[in-house]
Order: C-alpha cells, then structure tokens, then sequence
C-alpha cells in the first residue's frame, strides 16, 4: 500500500526570499506527503551539505527518483533514508544535497502516515511515544548572523517552563516577544526584526539580558506561571582563530573567560538553556562548561554536534554538553535524526529538535518533536513560518488529549 509510484520536486520560495527544495511523495494507494526543506544561515562546518536548489533537484531526479519509485515504501521510513542514502553515495549528501534528501524523506513520512490514516506524530512515535509535550523556546531578541548591528549573541530565548499548556506556551512566548516591542520602545530604540522574527535592536547583550529579564518576569507575573529564558550563543560564529578567542566587537575572551562569562550569566539569571556556549571543536571547553553548570541548565550542542550520531558519540566520551540540537537538514534524513534522539536519550542528553533560520510552513518538526517526546522545540515566536509550527503544536495537543 506504501509503494511509493511517484516523487515531484520544485523550487519554492523560503522565509528569506531563497529557493528551496519542496517534494511531493505518492504511493499505489493513493497516499501523499509533501515537505519542503529549511535552511540555515549560521551553519555548523560539519553539516550535511545543502546544494543550490536546481541542482539539488537534478542529481535526486536523475540518481535518487529511480531507486525510490515502485522500490521503496513510503511506510518503511528506513527503507526510504536507505535508498536516499545509497543514492547519493556520500557521507554528507554532498551529490543529491541534503536539502533534496531531506525534504523526500519528510515527504515520504508523510506520505506513509496519509495512507494510514493516521497524524504524523502517531506514525512516527506510535502509541507508546509517552504523553509530554515539547515546551516552545522562542526567540525574541537576536542578532549574530540572524542581523546585522544587533545583539553579538545569536538568540534570546523564552522558556515559559511553568506554562500549563502547550497553548499558554506558545502564547506566553508570543507576549514576551510583545513586551519586549513596548520596552524597546520606552527606551527610544529601534525595533527592526532579525531572520526567526525576533527584535533585532541595536543594544549590547548585556542590555537585551536587561531586557529578557524584565520582558519575561512581567509576562510571568501576568500569567501567573514560570518563565525563563535562555540563548544560542552560535559561538562557531564569534570564534576567531587568528585572534585564539571569541570576538565581541572591541573585546576578545579566550576560552576561560568565555567559559566563566557564559557561567556567571547562567547564575545571574537561572538560564534555562545554553546552545553552543563554545565552538563547534571545543569539545573540552563543552565539557568543562557542562561540569560546572549542567546539573543547572540545559548545555546543547548545535554546531558541534549537528545531529550525527558519530559527533554525539565523541561527546557523550567527553562528558561534553548534556543536551542535541536536532535538526533533520543538518543530517539529510529522518532516520539519521531518529538515531541521534535514540543516542541522545539512552545517555541521559535531552534532545531539542529545531527550525533552521530560512524556513517555509512546513511543519513536520512539530510532528517530530511530539513523536520524539522532546522536551524542548526551537521553532520561533511570531511570523508564519514560525507560526505555522507553532499552531501545529496546538492543534496535536488538542488531537492527542
Ligand atoms: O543556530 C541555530 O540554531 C539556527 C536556528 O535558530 O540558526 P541557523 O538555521 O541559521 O543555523
Ligand atoms: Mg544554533
């Protein structure tokens, strides 16, 4: 019933006016899955390589569109990654590009799931897959590679932690992102907005910490529930070899400084969440960071881990981090993600999985962070590419309840 008998790629327009790659999956019985692929800006060096979107689409067409149709099945996700996998040939998807790869595979689950009858979620988890629901960080203030004269430090966070809900979540996140927009305003700044949809003001990070902290305890008291936050440093991005150290405009900070300094700020404002405080080969400095602070906030990986098993391996050896970003195009396929939640999970990491900046409404991570009882899911606060995960959180909470 699964067989799939056809797949169509196109190009479609992304969040930042770029093509990306779309699939459309079918199957004998009339099954149809379609996804389309995200795109980062501040990518990790060890990522599976996305290809300009035309030819992206021709080397699939041409190696991958053959070992798919009447050959695999849209039901057998491992069967589909396999057939992915052996046509491109390469350990980084570097012939098909992982953004055709990526979005056939999510396709296909789809596909597999709409001949069943069933929400993508219950395909991919089934029935055992346990009953939390994933709590949303939302960006609300960034800069890094997200925007230009903004915050040195990626992402600003919301972790609404005490919210009863998914729903109060996904709001709570969305008032943050609100309150912040009238504080900035008191002030007389600028509020322009970053890639996610985030406040992009032109304010040091030691004033959008100022302005977190305010933001999300006027909100929490409003709601009467907890409200942290926390940050994806992108610190592959502020690491400067030439200079041995991260480069915050006119200051440098060597590795013990930057070690110290993201420390000091997880107590000074009991951080929920810390995403790659060092560079993506900083295995040791992970490691020493996680000894200090981890039994206090979530240390994860993102660029240094860039969901591959063989990455996590090397630090869960090292003690380094306690937690993976998963991001399904980093790697190319479902089943390499799955594989990574699996790793993850046996060794006491806590898998968050996450949009890329350049995104579309597909919302398949929704599905995926359900599926995977993820205990986080990095998906953005407001603007209808982050939206569309979002209230599709909203409507499995309702579905699944
Ligand atoms: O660094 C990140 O975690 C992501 C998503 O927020 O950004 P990008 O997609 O640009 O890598
Ligand atoms: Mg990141």
């Amino acid at each position: 019933m699964t067989r799939i008998t056809g797949v169509r790629l196109r190009r479609i327009l992304d969040s930042r006016g770029n093509a990306t790659v779309e699939a459309d999956v079918l199957t004998e019985s009339g099954g149809f899955g379609r996804a389309a692929a995200p795109s980062g800006a501040s990518t990790g060096e060890y990522e599976a390589l996305e290809l300009p979107p035309s030819e992206a689409i021709a080397a699939a067409r041409k190696h991958a569109i053959p070992r798919l149709v009447d050959e695999a099945f849209a039901g057998d996700q491992r069967s589909v990654d396999g057939a992915l996998r052996a046509a491109d040939g390469t350990d980084d998807f570097s012939e098909i590009g992982a953004n055709s790869a990526v979005a056939i595979s999510m396709a296909a689950a789809k596909a597999g799931a709409d001949v069943l009858g069933a929400p993508l979620y219950q395909h991919l988890g089934g029935a055992f897959r346990g009953e939390n629901f994933p709590i949303p960080l939302g960006n609300v203030i960034g800069g890094g590679e997200h925007a230009k004269e903004a915050t040195h430090i990626q992402e600003f966070l919301a972790a609404p932690v005490g919210a009863p809900s998914v729903s109060d979540a996904v709001f709570a996140n969305a008032q943050v992102h609100g309150r912040v927009s009238e504080l900035l305003d008191e002030r007389d700044l600028p509020a322009g907005k970053g890639d996610e949809g985030a406040w992009a003001p032109p304010v040091s990070d030691a004033e959008a910490f100022d302005l977190m902290e305010e933001a999300v305890a006027d909100v929490a008291d409003d709601l009467g529930f907890e409200i942290k936050f926390g940050l994806d440093m992108a610190a592959a991005e502020l690491y400067d070899d030439e200079e041995d150290g991260y480069v915050y405009g006119d200051d440098v900070k060597s590795t013990a400084e930057q070690i110290d300094y993201v420390a000091d700020m997880v107590e000074e404002y009991d951080l929920a969440y810390v995403e790659d405080p060092l560079d993506e080969d900083d295995y040791e400095g992970f490691a020493e960071l996680t000894d200090r602070v981890g039994d206090q906030t979530l240390i994860c990986g993102d660029d240094l881990f860039v969901t591959n098993v063989a990455r996590l391996q090397d630090g869960i050896d090292a003690g380094a981090a306690n937690s993976i970003l998963i991001k399904p195009n980093q790697i190319g396929t479902l089943t390499d993600a799955f594989d990574a939640i699996e790793l993850a999970n046996r060794n006491g990491y806590d898998a968050v999985v996450s949009h890329r900046s350049g995104e579309t409404t597909d919302a398949t991570i929704a599905h995926l962070a359900v599926a995977t009882d993820a205990p986080f899911i990095k998906t953005g606060t407001v603007g209808g590419e982050r939206t569309a995960k979002l209230n599709e959180l909203i409507r499995i909470a309702e579905d699944a309840t």
